[in-house]
């Protein structure tokens, strides 16, 4: 392989420009770079980097956040990134945010620029002008919260309106720390991910319980389709079934 350290690779492209530090889109296209990665002798043009970071890596996605107010997707996020959870009161988020997180998947440093949505109502319009550039989406309910299950069918419906086709997504419910609180079974979860053939896990923001998982997973698929190695045999739905593990266990 002859890749080289910190040539940025595959990465998304420039609709909406990301390259604001305060994660909000400044509206200005993104760089554009000519450059071509070169992985397991498949040559991948590169696409413009999706941010100004200076931290290396080989290939960049971006991934969605999504689902209900509330249902812990900053909190999800805080956790992956920075190993914490953000306890006391809820700060509901406005508009949309990202943070980068560069994971060495298999040799290979995956970047995620992970964008965190406002679940509110009022600014799904901005939510929806993201879609179309993310690589994969996280969606989230609620285990304490019945209606953000319910509300699973219709953020469904907005994904195959406003997304890729072939995003990447995973279903996950969060606060399975909860069990005095818990209104959603783990059962239902699983039936509900099952009719739309979708990976699903629970998670725990606050245990920190499958988080490193949910996007370990969602980084070693994005890497597997970029790199088409054949011999390299990855499947999303096995690898989450193997590695998942139930709430009331052991930290992720
Ligand atoms: N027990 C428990 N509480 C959590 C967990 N994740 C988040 N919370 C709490 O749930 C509340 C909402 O969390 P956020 O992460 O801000 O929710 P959000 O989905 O980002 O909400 P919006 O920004 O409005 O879309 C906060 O009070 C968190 O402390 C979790 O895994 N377990
Ligand atoms: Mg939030």
């Amino acid at each position: 392989m002859s890749r080289k350290k910190g040539l940025r690779g595959k990465a998304a492209s420039s609709s909406p420009s990301t390259d604001s530090p305060t994660g909000k889109s400044t509206g200005k296209p993104a760089r554009s770079s000519p450059g071509i990665v070169q992985m397991n002798g498949v040559v991948h043009p590169s696409r413009p980097p999706i941010s100004n970071s200076s931290e290396f890596y080989d290939i960049a996605f971006k991934v969605m956040l999504v689902g209900d107010s509330g249902v812990g997707k900053t909190c999800l996020l805080v956790r992956f990134k920075d190993g914490a959870f953000l306890a006391g009161s809820f700060i509901s988020t406005v508009g949309i945010d990202f943070r980068n997180k560069v994971m060495n998947i298999d040799g290979v440093k995956v970047k995620l620029q992970i964008w965190d949505t406002a679940g509110q109502e009022r600014f799904r319009s901005v939510t929806h002008a993201y879609y179309r550039d993310a690589h994969a989406l996280l969606l989230l309910y609620d285990v304490t919260n019945k209606s953000s299950f319910d509300n699973i069918q219709s953020w469904l419906t907005e994904i195959h309106e406003y997304a890729q086709q072939d995003v990447v997504l995973m279903l996950l419910g969060n606060k399975a720390d909860s069990a005095h609180d818990r209104v959603v079974k783990r059962e239902d979860g699983e039936r509900l991910a099952k009719e739309f053939g979708v990976p699903f896990m629970e998670t725990s923001a606050r245990s920190g319980l499958n988080v490193e998982l949910a996007f370990t997973a969602v980084a070693k698929e994005l890497k597997h389709r970029s790199t088409k190695d054949p011999s390299e045999k990855f499947k999303l739905q096995e690898y989450v079934s193997k590695e998942v593990k139930g709430a009331g266990c052991c930290r992720s």
